[in-house]
């Protein structure tokens, strides 16, 4: 029996992007679900894709994690082709999936333990290093607590500590804090830009805007395998909406009349269900002329534009319905 060597690892420079895709195609049959996509993350970023679901960010990840083949295009990752060098990639990557994939019988030692193995640490090593990570992601104390008595918040953090076992200079996180709650995810979010602070370079999908807009240095936005827009936060907001947003509820039934008065008063007017939201560089100004025109909408709320607008001005519709 002959086994073929390994490919060699080929060295990577600093200044090499952690992640370069050009002309990027997933297709999935006669399904087409990453049509063509250019992205570059340099070293150091927190790079995030957002989008609603289906918008192709999850199959982009996971030929970014060489575990699925892209169908065209060019990628490289760690200045490697996932095509040839797949096992090296995955051996240097983080990986936080949408599935935790615990074993919920065995306790967060255990599972890190388990874990560990696949990248033969050093036993020593391996050892001190589920310690640190426990400690990192604050979970030392329930070190022997089995892993089904945590709370969805705490599994999303050992699921991080999981993750960075092998050291990685790169991790890829798919929707990290989908289904938690609020204070949960601002202990994630903590994390990850504790992490980010060590020059651990990340990349995140997530549907949630506040999401991207607390730990994305830069972002693309995602829409039918397609990419609609890409900047910092707060280039995607400065580009693509105006200044402030004004949202007016009226009484059920209402709205459809209170439209007619509305034309002409703000810079970009989105209907809603259930409000009407006006874009303007002036939210006081817009509200004074509301009441100027006769209108009493039932509630306004005046408040700065977020990333939320951006996706409804580029796409007509809402990230999260
Ligand atoms: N293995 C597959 N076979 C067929 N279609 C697939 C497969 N994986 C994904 N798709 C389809 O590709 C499209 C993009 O899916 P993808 O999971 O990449 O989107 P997403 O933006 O990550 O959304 P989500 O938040 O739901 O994960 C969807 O329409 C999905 O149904």
């Amino acid at each position: 029996m002959t086994t073929s060597a390994p490919a060699p690892t080929p060295q990577r420079t600093d200044t090499s992007p952690m992640v370069l895709a050009r002309g990027l195609v997933k297709s999935f049959g006669d399904f087409t679900a990453v049509r063509g996509i250019d992205v570059e993350v340099p070293r150091g970023e927190a790079f995030g894709f957002l989008g609603p679901n289906g918008a192709g960010k999850s199959s982009t990840m996971r030929m970014i994690g060489a575990v699925s083949p892209a169908t065209e295009g060019t990628l490289r990752v760690l200045d490697m082709d996932p095509a040839t060098h797949g096992p090296q990639i995955r051996a240097r990557l983080g990986v936080v999936p949408q599935e935790d994939a615990l074993d919920q019988e065995l306790s967060l030692y255990e599972n890190l333990l388990i874990y560990g193995r696949y990248f033969d640490l050093p036993r020593k090593l391996l050892r001190e290093r589920i310690a640190e990570l426990l400690d990192f992601v604050q979970l030392a104390d329930r070190r022997d607590a089995k892993v089904d008595a945590l709370s969805g918040g705490m599994k999303r953090r050992l699921v991080i500590a999981r993750s960075l076992i092998n050291d990685p200079e790169l991790v890829l996180l798919d929707e990290p804090t989908t289904g938690l709650d609020p204070q949960a995810r601002h202990v994630l979010w903590d994390r990850l830009y504790r992490l980010k602070q060590r020059g651990v370079t990340l990349i995140l999908t997530t549907h949630y805007m506040d999401e991207a807009e607390q730990l994305c240095d830069r972002l693309v936005v995602m829409d039918g395998g397609r990419i609609v827009a890409e900047g910092s936060p707060r280039e995607l907001i400065a580009t693509h909406t105006s200044r402030e947003v004004v949202e007016l509820r009226f009484a059920v039934g209402a709205q459809e009349a209170a439209l007619e008065h509305l034309d002409g008063l703000a810079e970009r007017i989105e209907v809603l269900p259930d409000r009407v939201l006006l874009s303007t560089d002036d939210a006081d100004a817009t509200l004074a002329e509301v009441y100027g025109r006769g209108l009493s909408p039932a509630g306004t709320v005046s408040r700065r534009s977020t990333l939320e607008d951006v996706f409804l001005h580029l796409t007509g519709r809402r990230l999260v319905d």
